[in-house]
């Protein structure tokens, strides 16, 4: 039996559509209970169902075979787990944004972000040096009450930026959802592996 671990939350519905095109019988309490550990047996599998974050956690500590997660997410912690598909779901980008005109504070230049490795690693590369200040949310915030010159997050359709009178500066990264492995499982349960892959190939919306 495969273990996959979806992530709740916006993912999630377009990561089941996804499923569900590739003829996968996902039973109605997928979307409509609170249940966090779904069997399919008809399918053979079992999804657990767990925060976007921790995903790649279940996956790397082989509690679960697959699962689905941003590239965000990948990025951000490199953990012990193969990528081995872009499902083309859930498409946004990493960037950097501020306040129109601002520049970064010479002497003690900030960055807000939920992001703290992306966003160090990125102004390193840029020979900038910064001191990174992680929020859980609302990263947006920060640059309109003074905590910080800049942030680092996620812009889907740029409403949030437009919304608060931030501007975005510089393009980071392009972000979907991949589906990821656990290396040992993969080793072990290949043939399966392999099937599962070749029946979301092909309904992957193509980009
Ligand atoms: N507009 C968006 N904002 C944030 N994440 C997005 C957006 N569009 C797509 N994503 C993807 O969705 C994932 C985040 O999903 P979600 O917002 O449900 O989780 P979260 O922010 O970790 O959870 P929570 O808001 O409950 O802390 C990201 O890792 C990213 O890959
Ligand atoms: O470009 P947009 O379509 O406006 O989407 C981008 C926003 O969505 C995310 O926040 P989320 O809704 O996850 O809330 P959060 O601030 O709690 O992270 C992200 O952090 C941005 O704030």
């Amino acid at each position: 039996m495969l273990t996959i671990a979806m992530p709740k939350g916006r993912i999630f519905e377009e990561a089941v559509e996804l499923l569900r095109r590739a003829d996968y019988a996902l039973p109605p309490e997928f979307t409509e209970s609170r249940k966090l550990v779904i069997d399919v047996p008809e399918e053979n599998m079992r999804f657990i169902l767990a925060k976007p974050m921790d995903v790649v956690t279940y996956v790397e500590h082989g509690v679960a075979d697959l699962g689905i997660a941003g590239k965000d997410v990948l990025m951000e912690e490199e953990r012990d787990v193969y990528e081995l598909l872009d499902l083309q779901i859930s498409r946004c980008h990493l960037a950097v944004a501020g306040l129109p005109g601002a520049k970064m504070n010479e002497i003690a230049p900030r960055v807000a972000t939920k992001y703290p490795n992306i966003a160090s690693t990125y102004f390193r590369e840029q020979g900038e040096q910064v001191e990174i200040i992680r929020l859980n949310g609302s990263i947006e915030l920060a640059p309109l009450i003074g905590l910080a010159d800049r942030i680092v997050d996620i812009v889907s359709t740029g409403r949030t930026l437009r919304e608060n009178g931030l501007v975005e500066l510089e393009r980071i990264a392009e972000v979907t959802s991949r589906l990821i492995v656990n290396p040992a499982s993969y080793r072990l349960n290949g043939g399966d592996i392999e099937r599962l892959v070749d029946r979301l190939a092909a309904v992957i919306p193509q980009p």
